[in-house]
């Protein structure tokens, strides 16, 4: 940059640099010569020191002229090139004024600042706009998705309702459904009891009248009885009963005439007669009134038949968690067009191949009159009763031998009676057998055979029933002459009667001369077991176990009420039948005495008994004799199963090993969680829990060593009932603790208490597989105080509320047929599906009870936590609003003492 000197100055304002000089000397400034630089602040006070020497200016106020010029030449074409100088001179005025400038800084800051400020203002407009439509925006979208959220879950709610309104309704349905059965089935019940009493009675009625036919006829001349009989006689010696109650009066009138009883030829002859070897007059009679019955009974049920409005069939349907609509159709028997048909009437079309769940086949197989029953997926059993149900229905039934059970009270003489029929219609006819206690052995008679349980007594009755097997036909009422109905004898009776199964009186020990059988009579009335005489079904016959007087006639009256009950099953077939005794034997292992139900029991066949299994390795019958096979209603012994099932237990013959395998491994695993679950909660538990305000037992079995120590037990433990708990000695005796104490400890429920004694082995054993408890004491005080803390445990508990949670109601929905489910909050704690709630609306109690559902979107859930929302519905309870709140509780039941 060119410096600015005095002489560029001076060029500059067009002034001699003389001037300049002066001029710069004037204004009090150092430069001398042309060429000294100036600076612009000086070049300042040279203007300023011009204007105050010139005094024209008002004070402040400065003035620069500056001129500027510019030279150019032009050259003139026509003028023989002639060129012109042109000088442009242009002059700027500058003018500083202090005042002007600062007025005009002033407002520029102004106009500057006020700038800015709108700037400001406008960004902050801006933004605030800005903000605004963001949150707008945000307001309007969480609207739209809260909207959308109470869209969502009204519609969940209502899906849930109406799914839950199909569940009620299917159930509904299905129990209408399953009480029509149940009300059905007791109406046949009904009538078939009153058909058979009809019967009965009309046999009954009609035997009187062949009596009496006969009697006319013996004491007419010949010819009459070769008469050729009129249709109404033919048809009086149509029933049944008709010759049996001939045979009794026959009998009575024989024995009036003298005939001892201990001729037993004679009455063999008589039953050999009946069996249709002898061709007495009497036997043939016999025989044509069996047939003639038979006959009439056919032709009363073809009347039956053709008059009776078709029943339709009802089949037990097991469903699966899905099938195909061909497989259920199936299932039931019928055609896959008649499902298809079911459906569309439910409003639903599908198609052969269609899968159904279980619950749409469960409404399709009630809706078509069948019952069903949902199958359980894990549980093997599942299809075991209708494989073999479908086996079983492969083959025809046949007629099947009784199996009897004898009862009665004490010394009345059962063993002896068993012991008779043992001795002298199995061992006799069996040479060489020796004779083996398997439970039960079977006689032959003329008339067929007959199947006894050697175990007598009902205990072995009732206990088999309790294990749900129905083995026995026809109990066999031992009643001593000489000493009438006892005790047991009313107890035997009940048996019976809560078996539903038919008695034979046997009125014992007629040989005594203390007999008296009409006084046996008259108290077994009272009892309500009515003699065939006196109008009842109960056959009375007088026997005497000691010298078999009686014994064959009481046989052909077990099979004579055999046949009436007309007894049948398939003898084809894979077998099924009940275990009636079982024992670990050393040198056989686990040995079952079974009885064979249906089907036949061969060697070498796969057995799935109770929860034991295995190959039948070796079948024995009841004379020791090695057999191949066994058919229905025969005992057998067998060896072979992989533990010691329980009497009572089923057995089934299975295909595969390994299923029955499966199966067994499957019950154990069960009967351990039973055992489990039983023996868990300790003495107190064992009892089940006390219901309300009900007044609770503590049975107990008490054996000591001595009876001193007994007594003192019994009356220190009996002293301890209170109002509430009662002690009740179900047995007390001296000695060790037995079998029998433990099964009677299992029936009744009962704790063992044993004082100075001791549990045998099997006791111990039994008492381990049914969970029961057995305490050993030394010291009576130490045995007061477990009973007391166990009483302690059946006292009604006190029941201790513990706050959980609280939950706020946000929202409301009714659905129809189900009810208010609230839409919440969990503000504290926790929610749990099986706590209690109390709801409180403006702080004030208004309902308390239990949560029906928790559900968080569509899932059934345990809990909810604090802090998360979820739909609650209350058990009975409606009555919810917004706002209102449930206070989440659990009840802790806390044991009192005594
Ligand atoms: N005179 C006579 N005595 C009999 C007759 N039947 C049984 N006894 C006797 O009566 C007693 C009891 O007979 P049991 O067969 O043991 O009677 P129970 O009913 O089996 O007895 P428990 O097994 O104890 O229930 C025995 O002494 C028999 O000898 C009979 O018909 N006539």
């Amino acid at each position: 940059m060119a410096k600015n000197t005095v002489e560029t100055l001076a060029q500059t304002l067009q002034m001699p640099v003389s001037v300049l000089l002066e001029q710069l000397k004037e204004a009090g400034l150092t430069q001398s010569k042309s060429d000294d630089e100036i600076s612009d602040s000086e070049k300042e006070k040279l203007i300023t020191a011009l204007q105050v020497a010139r005094g024209s200016e008002k004070a402040g106020q400065r003035k620069i002229t500056l001129t500027k010029r510019k030279k150019t030449v032009i050259t003139q074409s026509g003028n023989g090139g002639h060129a012109v100088q042109v000088e442009v001179r242009r002059r700027h005025v500058l003018v500083k004024n202090p005042e002007v400038v600062s007025k005009a800084r002033e407002e520029a800051a102004k106009a500057i600042s006020e700038q800015k400020e709108r700037a400001r203002k406008e960004m902050e407009e801006a933004a605030a706009r800005a903000r605004e439509e963001a949150q707008r925006k945000a307001r309007e979208e969480a609207e739209k998705a809260a909207k959308e959220k109470l869209e969502r879950e009204k519609a969940e709610a209502a899906k849930r309702a109406a799914d839950a309104e199909q569940a009620a309704a299917r159930r509904k349905a299905a129990e209408e459904a399953k009480a029509a059965e149940q009300a059905k089935a007791k109406r046949e019940a009904q009538a078939k009891e009153q058909e058979v009493a009809r019967e009965r009675d009309s046999a009954r009625k009609a035997a009187e009248a062949e009596a009496r036919a006969i009697r006319e006829m013996m004491s007419a001349p010949k010819k009459v009885l070769n008469a050729p009989k009129t249709p109404t006689e033919e048809k009086k010696a149509e029933p049944k009963k008709a010759h049996k109650n001939s045979v009794k009066k026959e009998n009575k009138v024989s024995k009036k005439n003298g005939d001892s009883w201990g001729d037993e030829n004679q009455k063999r002859r008589t039953l050999k007669t009946r069996g249709g070897d002898s061709s007495g007059e009497e036997s043939s009679g016999w025989k044509n009134d069996r047939r003639s019955k038979r006959h009439a009974k056919n032709q009363h049920q073809n009347r039956q038949q053709q008059n009776a409005p078709q029943e339709p069939i009802v089949r037990d349907v097991v469903v699966p968690e899905s099938i195909t609509v061909s497989d259920l159709a199936m299932k039931m028997s019928v055609k896959a067009i008649e499902v298809i048909k079911t459906m569309m009437k439910l409003g639903d079309m599908v198609t052969i191949n269609q899968v159904l769940d279980q619950d749409t086949a469960m409404i399709v197989v009630t809706e078509m009159g069948h019952r069903a029953t949902a199958a359980k997926p894990e549980d093997p059993e599942a299809f075991l009763a209708e494989e073999e149900a479908e086996l079983q229905n492969k083959y025809p039934k046949e007629p099947r031998p009784p199996v009897v059970t004898i009862m009665g009270h004490v010394d009345h003489g059962k063993t002896s009676l068993l012991d008779y029929i043992r001795r002298t219609k199995v061992a006799a006819g069996e040479a060489g057998g020796i004779t083996q206690h398997i439970g039960a052995y079977h006689v032959k008679t003329p008339r067929g055979i007959i199947t006894f349980l050697d175990t007598p007594g009902h205990e072995a009755f009732t206990a088999m029933r309790a294990r749900g097997a129905q083995a026995t036909d026809i109990v066999i009422l031992v009643v001593a002459a000489d000493d009438g109905v006892m005790p047991q004898t009313k107890e035997a009776i009940a048996h019976a009667k809560a078996g539903n199964v038919p008695i034979v009186v046997a009125i014992n020990k007629i040989d005594k001369p203390e007999a008296n059988p009409e006084r046996v009579k008259q108290e077994l009335v009272a009892a309500d077991v009515i003699p065939e005489e006196y109008g009842g079904d109960v056959p009375f016959i007088c026997v005497s176990a000691k010298s078999g007087q009686g014994v064959d006639e009481l046989l052909e009256n077990v099979l004579l009420q055999a046949e009436i009950l007309e007894l049948k099953a398939v003898k084809e077939g894979p077998a099924k039948g009940v275990v009636i005794e079982s024992r670990l034997d050393r040198g056989k292992g686990a040995v079952a005495s079974v009885l064979v139900q249906s089907g036949t029991l061969k060697r070498g066949d796969i057995v799935l008994a109770g929860a034991t299994f295995g190959r039948v390795r070796a079948m024995l019958d009841e004379n020791g004799k090695q057999v191949q096979h066994a058919g229905p209603s025969i005992p057998v012994e067998i060896q072979g199963l992989s533990g010691v099932p329980q009497a009572g237990d089923e057995i089934l013959v299975l295909q595969e090993e390994k299923r029955a395998r499966e199966l067994a491994n499957y019950r154990q695993g069960k009967y351990r969680e039973i055992k489990l679950k039983h023996t868990a909660g300790g003495l107190d538990k064992i009892f089940g829990g006390p219901g309300d305000g009900e007044i609770q037992s503590l049975p107990l079995v008490i054996k000591a060593d001595v009876q001193g120590s007994q007594e003192a037990l019994v009356h220190a433990l009996t002293k301890l009932s209170t109002n509430e708990v009662k002690v009740s000695v179900v047995h007390a005796a001296v000695g060790g603790i037995s079998e029998s104490d433990i099964n009677l400890a299992i029936a009744s429920n009962a704790v063992v208490i044993g004082f100075n004694v001791r549990a045998d082995s099997l006791a111990r054993k039994l008492a381990e597989d049914n969970g029961i408890d057995i305490r050993y004491y030394n010291i009576i005080y130490d045995a007061v105080d477990d009973v007391k803390a166990a009483m302690g445990g059946l006292l009604t508990p006190e029941r201790r509320e513990n706050h959980v949670g609280l939950v706020e109601i946000r929202q409301v929905i009714h659905v129809p047929k189900v009810g208010s489910v609230a839409g919440c909050m969990v503000l504290e704690g926790v929610v749990k599906r099986s706590s209690h709630a109390r709801l409180l609306r403006n702080n004030v109690i208004k309902w308390t009870g239990e949560i029906n559902s928790l559900r968080r979107f569509k899932d059934d859930v345990k809990e909810v936590k604090a802090g998360a929302e979820c739909g609650i519905s209350l058990k009975g309870n409606d009555d919810i609003q917004v706002d209102d709140r449930l206070e989440i509780f659990e009840v802790e039941e806390v044991a009192r003492t005594l």
